[in-house]
């Protein structure tokens, strides 16, 4: 029997070892196929993503996939628990989207490569003003590339099973590009994957994609408000779908 340490550090190494050595197999497919950086990539990723939560015993149960089918760009917002989260965004993630990510990831070798081919937006999030000039970009060009963009608006990890407030980086570019806001929810983690615990064992995930909240008309005055009924309506369902109705009454 090894202990709860060990065996944690050995699912996680294998988790990384296996996005490094897929990335590296996957990057020349990409090229091949498609030639360089472009969200076209994701489709090649999501395959060979989607295949890795069987190695884990993850169960995703999926609700709501048809509120993504909205005509042209729109800004998904979700909970961000962990480095698995990638598993979740593949399980669900629409044709044509890009994520916002962290420009350290870009240094993650082979999975950096992987990232950089799938056309994910690198922000630096020490600088204020250089992260906002690459959204207001990204505002411009998602309406004429028609592409929709994924932001996980807590900006970081974050696994207690509650939500950090959000940053309103999603919510301005929705705003300016005057497209509508799609909540995706993932149930909380905790009971299968704990670091803290050296918790990682098998378990079902319960996503759900909520209907869309249009930003038609709204301005940059109204983006704190927009801000808030998406954390509210976003902490709501987290908390039903990870059974507690009592802290999602608490809240409303
Ligand atoms: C095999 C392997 C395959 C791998 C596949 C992998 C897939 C890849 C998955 C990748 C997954 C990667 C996952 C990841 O990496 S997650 C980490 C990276 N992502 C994020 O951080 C996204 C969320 N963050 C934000 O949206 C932030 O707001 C940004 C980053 C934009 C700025 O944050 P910062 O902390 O610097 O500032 P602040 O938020 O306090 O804002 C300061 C003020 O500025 C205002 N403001 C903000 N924005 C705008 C704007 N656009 N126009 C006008 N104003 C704007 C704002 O209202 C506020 O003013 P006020 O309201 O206080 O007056
Ligand atoms: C060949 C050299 C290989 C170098 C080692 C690469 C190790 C890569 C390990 C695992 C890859 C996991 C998949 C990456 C995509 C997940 C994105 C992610 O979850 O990033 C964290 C970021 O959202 C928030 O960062 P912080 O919580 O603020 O920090």
């Amino acid at each position: 029997e090894l202990s709860p340490a060990v065996n944690f550090a050995l699912r996680i190494s294998f988790y990384c070892l296996l996005c490094v050595v897929s990335s590296a197999l996957t990057a020349p497919v990409c090229l091949l196929v498609n030639g360089g950086r472009t969200v076209k990539n994701m489709r090649i990723i999501k395959t060979v993503v989607k295949t890795f939560k069987y190695f884990f015993g993850l169960r995703f149960e999926v609700k709501g996939l048809e509120n993504f089918k909205v005509e042209g760009p729109a800004i998904i917002v979700s909970n961000h628990q962990s480095i698995l989260d990638m598993m979740g965004l593949m399980e669900v993630l629409p044709d044509d989207c890009v994520q916002v990510g962290k420009k350290e990831l870009m240094y993650t070798g082979s999975v950096g490569l992987i990232i950089y081919l799938g056309g994910v937006i690198f922000i630096n999030r020490k600088s204020t003003t250089s992260a906002k000039m690459v959204m207001a970009e990204v505002a411009k060009t998602m309406t004429t590339e028609n592409v929709k963009v994924w932001v996980y608006p807590e900006g970081t990890r974050n696994c207690t099973g509650d939500l950090l407030p959000f940053k309103k980086g999603a919510f301005h570019l929705a705003v300016q590009a005057q497209v509508p806001v799609i909540p995706v929810v993932y149930s909380s983690f905790t009971t299968f994957y704990n670091p803290k615990k050296n918790l990682f064992t098998s378990g079902k995930i319960k996503v759900e994609v909520l209907p869309p909240i249009e930003t038609k008309g709204l301005t940059s005055d109204d983006v704190s408000d927009l801000t808030d009924r998406c954390f509210r309506t976003m902490r709501e369902t987290l908390f039903r779908l990870s059974g507690h109705p009592s802290e999602a009454k608490e809240s409303s």
